[in-house]
């Protein structure tokens, strides 16, 4: 190369011999007479000249070995995909980038059927890559979901998740924790706040306000049929997805806090219709939603990742402004009502000797209506006063604690009292991780992730049709990260029969002899038809006429068996499944029941078709227009 230089310095443009100035074509070297060089060459030389000149050839080079070491990489990884699978002896997925895997089409719930079942084994198992080439598998028998979900509680989120997650929800958030002894007493703490009775505790509340949401919707429902749309201008259609989060959200308010957003319009001259139920949303609720809108922006959207503005919360970007400024309106309006609430427990607590009406640290009135914070802030000002507390879990069970499945007297039962004065910090610190965990738990409600192995799985597969044949296994390796896509487990013939279908009767029959509709015992029945024969069912359950759509010809239970409540996963299922789920069922039983009761939904255009995204953990619809009218 030196050589290389100093022959073209004595054709430097300049003429001056030093390398100084850009090359003259007219002085090419290949017109020397003891130069006679191809121009493959010659075009080497011309590209290498610059180079040497500008001192950029070292740099280059490092580039280019760069550059060569990660397509040799690549290829490797190409031939990884190609001769292996994540799910051995299960053909996996086509077409896996090698950097990414599948996870431009797991990002897309509309590839969902591509991926978990068209390209699933007969027994439905699919195998397919995640980002960095790491093994993911899918199952779609129910069998197979509960085994994975009864055997393993640790979960898997990405590290951007986990990252942005703790940001908003922080360190001890119940959902991000992955697993082990930390998980385990966060999971009591907050367990103990949605035992049995204390959600039938909640029962008044949560009643009361489906039958305003209601009184709500037949108010815009005259209104709309005396002609006020007309007049307004105003379009009917309710996005469904806004009005009921707006009955989350104020059942979680009135339940859990025990505070009332006064969100559900009341009177008929306030009022406004419920198609505007985005604009009645509190303006902390429209903040606490945007922050964990936020947390799946910055976490998977892949531009977002490589942009220093979404990563760096310090950055001040229009987002990063936003996200600060809805953080402090959260935590103002929860430090407010915890703060509240906890200095009411404290001083009753201090009376407590006086008094025998106290079942509960905050007293008869306050308890029943937001035991769910009682409970949360006795067991966190538990974890700071209490010396048997192990430092690495701040959670941490005691021994001297009840059992967790105890029941609600776990406050009454518990040996801590609190103290009558508290410091400033130890306050600020406990309304600190309440708010934290309530926090969790109003994102919760719309939650549902991957679960990873900590074990070899072996499924049975058991199917004549697999490739193997019937009585095959097969086997999935530790660290496999499943995928469960609980829509398509609960929409699969093999677990549900007529599965795409609305047939609640599935699960319910007609009890003449209690005269009401009562649970059908799918292990009794099934019992029954095995020695009787299939109509048997048919005898024991005749519907009653529930209205004037709805008679005995309508009714299904006839020709349906009874369900199998083991295959239903809404809720998921083993040590990390659901722990509101029963606020989950009380609430949604108390709003059908009040708004079928006089109402009929439809959608709003008949020629609506349903598009789903992925919000942070939940696929939702990007929009569902409905409409509402009197029976
Ligand atoms: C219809 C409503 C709901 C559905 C369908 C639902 C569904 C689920 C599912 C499937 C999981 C497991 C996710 C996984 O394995 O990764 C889960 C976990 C969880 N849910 Fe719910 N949920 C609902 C409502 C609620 C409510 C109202 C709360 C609390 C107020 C709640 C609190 C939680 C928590 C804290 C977890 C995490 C548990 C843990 O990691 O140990 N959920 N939920």
């Amino acid at each position: 190369l030196k050589s290389l230089e100093s022959k073209y310095s004595v054709f430097d443009g300049n003429g001056n011999g030093d390398g100084s100035g850009s090359c003259n074509l007219s002085h090419h070297p290949s017109d020397h007479p003891n130069h006679i060089r191809s121009p493959t060459t010659m075009g080497f030389e011309a590209l290498l000249l610059p180079l040497i000149q500008s001192r950029l050839l070292y740099p280059t080079l490092f580039l280019l070995t760069l550059i060569f070491l990660l397509r040799l990489q690549y290829n490797r990884l190409q031939e990884v995909i190609r001769t292996t699978s994540p799910v051995p002896n299960v053909s996996p997925v086509p077409n896996a980038h090698p950097l990414f895997g599948h996870y431009s089409l797991l990002m897309n719930p509309c590839q969902h059927a591509f991926l978990f079942k068209d390209h699933a084994t007969p027994s439905g198992i699919s195998s397919m890559w995640g980002p960095g080439l790491k093994r993911c598998a899918s199952v779609l028998l129910a069998s197979h979901a509960r085994l994975i979900l009864r055997q393993t509680s640790q979960r898997d989120f990405s590290e951007w998740i986990i990252r942005h997650g703790r940001k908003t929800l922080g360190e001890d958030s119940l959902i991000l924790i992955p697993g082990g002894s930390r998980w385990k007493g966060v999971r009591q703490v907050v367990a103990r706040a949605f035992t049995h009775d204390v959600v039938r505790d909640q029962c008044r509340v949560i009643g009361k306000t489906a039958r305003e949401l209601v009184a709500w919707l037949e108010w815009s429902c005259d209104r709309d049929a005396g002609g006020g749309n007309a007049e307004d201008g105003e379009d009917p259609a309710i996005e469904a997805r806004d009005f009921f989060k707006l009955y989350s959200f104020s059942v979680f308010g009135r339940t859990a806090m025990g505070y009332d957003f006064q969100s559900i319009p009341k009177g008929d001259k306030t009022r406004r219709h419920p198609h505007s139920s985005r604009e009645c949303m509190p303006p902390e609720a429209v903040a606490f939603e945007s922050l964990n809108f936020d947390i799946g922006r910055r976490a998977m959207k892949p531009s977002a990742l490589m942009n220093p503005a979404m990563q760096l919360y310090w950055i001040p970007s229009r987002i990063n402004r936003a996200y600060w400024r809805n953080s402090n309106m959260v935590n103002k309006m929860m430090g407010g009502i915890i703060g509240n609430h906890m200095d009411s427990m404290l001083r009753l607590s201090s009376h407590k000797d006086n008094s025998s009406s106290e079942g509960r640290p905050g007293g008869e009135d306050t308890g029943l209506r937001s035991s769910l914070l009682t409970y949360l802030i006795h067991s966190c000002m538990e974890k700071h006063f209490s010396k048997e507390l192990s430092p690495a879990c701040p959670f941490a069970a005691s021994s001297s604690r009840p059992t967790l499945s105890s029941s609600s007297s776990y406050v009454d039962a518990s040996s801590f009292k609190p103290p009558s004065n508290i410091t400033e910090t130890a306050r600020r610190k406990i309304i600190q991780d309440v708010s934290k965990i309530l926090h969790t738990l109003l994102l919760a409600g719309y939650e549902t992730t991957a679960l990873s192995l900590s074990y070899d799985l072996t499924l049975e597969t058991g199917n004549e049709n697999d490739k193997n044949g019937k009585g095959s296994h097969a086997t999935i390796l530790k660290g496999t990260r499943i995928i469960m896509n609980l829509e398509m487990i609960h929409r699969d013939e093999r677990n549900f029969v007529r599965a795409t279908e609305f047939v609640p009767e599935r699960w319910v029959r007609w009890d003449s002899r209690k005269g009401r509709w009562v649970d059908r015992d799918y292990k009794a029945e099934g019992k029954c038809s095995m020695e009787q024969g299939p109509s048997s069912v048919a005898s024991t359950s005749t519907p009653p006429s529930l209205s004037s759509e709805y008679t005995i010809e309508h009714s299904q239970a006839d020709c349906i068996p009874a369900a199998n409540s083991a295959n239903f996963f809404a809720f998921s299922d083993g040590a990390r499944n659901c722990v509101g789920r029963r606020l989950a069922i009380m609430e949604s039983t108390l709003l059908i029941a009040e708004l079928f009761r006089d109402l009929c939904v439809g959608f709003a255009d008949e020629n609506f078709e349903l598009v789903k995204e992925i919000n942070f953990v939940t696929v939702q619809p990007v929009s569902l227009p409905i409409k509402f009218w009197k029976r």
